[in-house]
């Protein structure tokens, strides 16, 4: 998920292009993002007439741009500066022992994105077969924070899930023993905490914000490449909860291995716990996320029209959410019930839908035998020399990853093979990339080439 200053930030420089100078002076630039919840934007406005003039006249813009910037609906919610600097106030007043400080002190504050969206619930999510590995180790976790599997380290591409499934993890376990210190941070909101203390002399209060805590979540963990100081205090961070059996949870786009410029020991740590990735939903599953949502928002939609709608978005949930809420919308704006000839209207005009053709075993096997100068019919045929097998073994198991065609589907494409063949290419595979580097590179580059 976004952070507030992130979001704004890209909101901004939608309203710089397409706003004249003089709008984005007066109305653009005083704005200061207070918070953003994953649905709602907290933005302070310097007057009265601009909160009039927000509402009236760039309320839908913004959520126009919010909504292609995050596939999602975010509602802006306005508030007068004035209100902000009262609240402050008020929480200065309150008698503390360094109430004296001298003023650089008293502006600076950590990270305050530690609360949790609540309705990132294990109820609320949906298993299928991309997540059903990280859905059961974050419930481990849940259960038994610091045990089994510290870091748990959740991987995979955007809007699949992985902070809903992380923030569960916190949810779950305040509901159960309320008295937890669970800490939710961004790495760039844990970045900018560091650089913070650091300018303030505060460093060792940053120690014992992030230290003492029982369960520490920090979410896109990729974003702390190229960052040589943090990445050095996160790792003393990493040791001090680590070898306190505190609980370290983590998630990234990447494997660790993957993440440029991450030191080498931090790569190691990671790997201590459980790194499980998170594939994209298939279509079932992506029928059933369509279903759930449809029940928490009072929606009644009939299934083949969910069906049709799960068929139409198929890269990740986000997208899926995304396009519900603009038919849910047209539909209000119509008043029209939700059919499928009402949702094919409202995802038209949409980009987000399929734009290229869906990836096929076919384009798979032709890559891979370009790629390790095998030919597809040594690929898909029985010759047993290592230089095939392997290759023929990753079109498989990229097949299955890549594609939401099944085991026997497969295994016929791959000259008639037994799914167990396949199964077994795929388990051979899987184990491969856990300790050769070089097959792991090798994968990684066909996979950015077919996507
Ligand atoms: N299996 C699921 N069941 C129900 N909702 C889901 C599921 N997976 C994802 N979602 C929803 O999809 C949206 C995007 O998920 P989330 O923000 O957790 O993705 P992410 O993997 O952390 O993405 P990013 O890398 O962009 O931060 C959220 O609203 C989340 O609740």
């Amino acid at each position: 998920m976004l952070d507030k200053d992130s979001l704004w930030q890209k909101l901004s420089e939608q309203f710089r292009e397409n706003t004249t100078d003089l709008t984005y002076d007066t109305w653009i630039k005083p704005v200061t993002p207070i918070s953003f919840d994953g649905s709602t934007l907290t933005l302070s406005l310097p007057s009265e007439l601009h909160r009039d003039y927000w509402k009236e006249q760039l309320a839908p813009n913004l959520i126009e741009y919010a909504f292609v910037i995050t596939k999602g609906n975010i509602e802006p919610k306005f508030i007068l500066d004035s209100d902000v600097k009262k609240e402050e106030t008020e929480l200065e007043s309150e008698p503390t022992d360094d109430a004296n400080e001298p003023e650089p002190d008293e502006e600076f504050s950590f990270s305050k994105e530690t609360h949790l969206n609540p309705n990132y619930t294990f109820d609320n999510f949906i298993i299928g077969k991309g997540n059903q590995m990280a859905h059961a180790a974050a419930l481990i976790v849940s259960e038994e924070p610091g045990k089994l599997y510290n870091p748990l380290f959740f991987y995979g591409g955007v809007g699949l899930g992985k902070t809903h499934l992380m923030q569960a993890i916190g949810n779950k376990r305040l509901e159960d023993h309320p008295e937890t210190n669970v800490k939710y941070v961004t790495s760039e909101a844990f970045t900018n905490d560091f650089i913070n203390a650091i300018q303030t002399n505060r460093t060792e209060e940053f120690r014992r914000e992030y230290r003492n805590v029982d369960i520490l979540m920090v979410d896109d963990i990729q974003f702390f490449a190229q960052k040589e100081g943090t990445q050095e205090e996160f790792f003393h961070t990493f040791n001090d909860l680590y070898n306190n059996d505190k609980q370290i949870v983590l998630t990234s786009d990447r494997v660790p291995q993957e993440i440029p410029k991450l030191q080498e020991r931090l790569v190691s740590r990671f790997a201590w716990g459980l790194p499980v990735d998170i594939t994209p939903p298939d279509l079932e599953t992506r029928i059933a996320i369509l279903k759930n949502k449809a029940k928490l928002d009072n929606l009644v939609i009939p299934n083949d029209t969910l069906a049709y709608i799960a068929g139409q978005i198929d890269s990740n949930v986000r997208e899926l959410e995304g396009a519900l809420s603009r038919v849910q919308a047209y539909s209000k704006l119509k008043n029209e019930p939700i059919t499928t000839d009402l949702v094919y209207e409202a995802l038209r005009g949409l980009k987000l839908t399929k734009t290229s053709r869906e990836l096929s075993i076919v384009d798979i096997q032709n890559k891979v035998a370009s790629y390790f100068h095998v030919s597809i019919t040594d690929l898909k045929g029985k010759k047993r020399m290592k230089s095939i097998v392997v290759p023929r073994q990753i079109a498989m198991y990229l097949s299955r990853e890549m594609t939401n065609n099944s085991l026997p589907k497969i295994g016929k494409e791959f000259g008639g093979k037994d799914h167990t063949t396949v199964i077994h290419a795929c388990d051979k595979i899987s184990e491969i990339i856990k300790i050769d580097i070089d097959i792991r590179k090798e994968i990684a580059d066909i996979k950015s080439e077919l996507n």
